[in-house]
């Protein structure tokens, strides 16, 4: 079955084993986030420790291209036909790279992985919410400089209990006058208002998470009415318990209320997922094939591309 993915962090998809050669071969002692293959965490604030100290193993161009470019071929060979990846140049600096250089090195690896599989991706920027306002609209203002074909979308991720949205509003304002299209993480840790909070200030095309919007039927309703996709992460959700299980997950409630639904990994390894597992939890969830092939059509629908672009996914879908 065709998969398409929007919600998942570059640095998220490192596997365990390439972050402990990384950390070996630049003398890093990851002992407090990695030991026997698995990454170390209890709980979200640890949770973006440990990913913050597994994206600081990247040193050179070359570990970043070669980061995106295998984790794009692990999602073709998944018969992945489209992927947004979140990245953000703040990781390149912390490698001692110019923001400029790891743009490149990101953008090397999806074309070494297209050329090699036909597989379509974007980059959308991220602004890190618990870096601060000023942070967030560097980050805005650095994407919109336009120098990078493949990077057509604006997000903010990290420590959603961080302030609120307002303080961030206007990044996303420079974001969407430089003409990037935008989503934001959002309804994930915290409850119903700040899902409100991201459609009344920043107005985005798709929500990061956005799930515990079900606590709050009338705002479900507006999702719908709105047509903000969601880019759900089940997984993600489970593991860092945003729901006990996935039974007691909204995904059904959210689809059969009318909101566009995505299925997407967030971090893979750190979650013990990949895309082609959370397709496969719809499954068990009841939806059948028809349900999840439209949530992959309602993804490229969704996807941050021209329209040119967007076409042809379209009709790929249908091979
Ligand atoms: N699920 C998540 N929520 C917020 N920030 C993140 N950064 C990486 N994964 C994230
Ligand atoms: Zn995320």
């Amino acid at each position: 079955m065709k998969k398409a993915e929007l919600h998942c962090h570059l640095e998220g998809a490192t596997p365990p084993a390439l972050a402990a050669r990384l950390a070996d071969k630049y003398g890093i002692d990851l002992s407090r986030y990695l030991a026997d293959g698995r990454y170390l965490w209890t709980d979200f604030s640890s949770f973006i420790d440990c990913y913050a100290a597994v994206a600081a193993t990247f040193r050179s161009e070359e570990d970043f291209a070669d980061l995106a470019e295998t984790y794009l071929t692990e999602l073709a060979e998944a018969d992945t036909i489209y992927s947004e990846l979140f990245i953000s140049p703040e990781q390149g600096l912390a490698a001692g790279l110019s923001r400029d250089a790891y743009m490149r090195a990101v953008s090397e690896g999806i074309e070494r992985a297209k050329a090699k599989t036909g597989i379509e991706c974007r980059m959308v920027m991220i602004g890190e919410r618990h870096m601060g306002p000023e942070q967030v609209e560097g980050a805005a203002r650095y994407a919109v400089e336009g120098r990078f074909p493949l990077l057509t979308g604006f997000n903010m991720a990290g420590d959603e209990r961080m302030g609120r949205v307002a303080d961030y509003a206007r990044a996303f304002d420079i974001a969407r006058e430089g003409g990037l299209k935008l989503t934001i993480h959002a309804g994930e840790v915290c409850g119903p208002f700040s899902v409100r909070d991201a459609l009344d200030l920043v107005k985005p095309d798709r929500i990061g998470h956005g799930v515990r919007a079900i606590e709050e039927p009338a705002l479900v309703e507006r999702l719908a009415e709105e047509g903000v996709v969601l880019e759900v992460c089940p997984g993600s959700n489970v593991a860092l318990s945003v729901f006990a299980d996935f039974d007691s997950h909204p995904l059904r409630r959210l689809y059969d209320a009318g909101v566009g639904v995505t299925l997407n990994s967030d971090d893979p390894p750190f979650f013990h997922t990949s895309l082609a597992r959370e397709y496969a939890i719809a499954a068990e969830m009841g939806f059948s094939e028809a349900e999840i092939a439209g949530m992959t059509r309602t993804a490229i629908e969704a996807a941050f591309v021209d329209e040119a672009t967007r076409a042809r996914l379209l009709a790929r879908l249908s091979d």
